[in-house]
């Protein structure tokens, strides 16, 4: 694998990469230790990787220890404020902490922000359809504008930065309202991977990849183009429909290729990143000479 690695490192070194690590992918202590070491891997490979981190499942158990309700609507948090206050304790102060401690104990790395700290992101209101009725879901963003200044100073420094998805609301006038928004982190990925010219996005989850037919287990898309996937994405459930949304925004944008990855297994994502075959599943822009495969 080592010697197959080669021309992916020598293609992607000097490259930043933005990784999405879904809270479902985070279920044990070995897994965390395994991801930690496949960033500062990257980071050794001359790549500059910047963590993006979810946290949906903590914040369920955290709102359950307090006795308030989880809802979701198209895979997105209904936000009351009460919610909100959970949703930023828990990412911010909990999730993104115990990352940070993780990659340190490789060197001094780590970095961990959110998308309040140096105005990072802005964010504006956004509700979702069920079944095409309009759904309210309170507190809940999508990033508008991102001001990647600061992670660049962070990278250029040899850093890791580690990013929570809150995000300051604005205005029509893009000022600030002083209301924060709970913004899903696999968009906020995109978004960030876009903004600072990603040479890809890769997002890892609780499942193989994207299935066309789920449940079916022999339905799994090893690769997809952007064209193929905007036709599908009206027929995805749940917390896929902001996965593959995010993944076509960052190719949509300009980023050359997005990726599914089964964070369940340990490694899986440098299997993905320096093997010709790859695992999971692939999101290419229609334009072939745009993907770089
Ligand atoms: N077409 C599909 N292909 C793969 N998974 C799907 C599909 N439709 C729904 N899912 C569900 O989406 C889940 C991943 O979304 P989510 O739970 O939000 O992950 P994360 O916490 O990593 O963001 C999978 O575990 C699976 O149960
Ligand atoms: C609006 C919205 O749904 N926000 C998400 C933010 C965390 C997240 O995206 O976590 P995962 O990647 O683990 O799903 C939430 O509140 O669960």
């Amino acid at each position: 694998m080592l010697i197959e690695a080669l021309p992916w490192i020598q293609r992607f070194s000097g490259t930043t990469m933005v990784i999405k690590y879904g809270g479902n992918a985070m279920v044990s202590e070995p897994l965390r230790r395994a991801f930690a070491e496949d960033i500062v891997f990257l980071h050794h490979c001359g790549i500059h990787p910047v963590v993006v981190h979810g946290g949906g499942p903590q914040i369920n158990t955290m709102l359950d220890r307090l006795g308030i309700a989880s809802e979701f609507a198209g895979g997105l948090r209904v936000t009351t404020a009460e919610a909100m206050e959970v949703v930023r304790m828990v990412l911010t102060g909990q999730v993104g902490r115990e990352l940070v401690g993780l990659l340190n104990g490789h060197g001094p790395y780590a970095v961990g922000m959110s998308g309040e700290d140096a105005a990072l992101f802005r964010a504006r209101r956004t509700g979702t359809e069920v079944d095409g009725q309009p759904v309210d879901l309170g507190l809940v963003g999508e990033v508008t504008g991102v001001n990647p200044t600061a992670i660049r100073d962070l990278v250029d420094n040899g850093r890791i930065p580690v990013v929570s998805s809150v995000a300051p609301e604005v205005d029509a006038a893009g000022q600030p309202t002083g209301d924060v928004l709970n913004v899903n982190a696999d968009t906020a990925a995109a978004a960030l991977a876009v903004a600072l010219g990603a040479s890809k996005l890769v997002v890892l989850t609780d499942v193989e990849g994207l299935y066309s037919n789920w449940p079916d287990r022999t339905s799994l898309v090893s690769s997809l183009g952007a064209g193929e996937l905007r036709g599908l994405l009206p027929t995805l459930e749940s917390g896929m429909i902001p996965k593959m949304a995010a993944c076509l925004q960052a190719v949509d944008g300009g980023v050359p290729q997005a990726h599914i990855v089964d964070g369940r297994e340990p490694h899986s994502m440098l299997l993905e990143i320096f093997t010709t075959a790859g695992v999971g599943t692939q999101v290419l822009p229609d334009d072939p000479d745009r993907s770089g495969a």
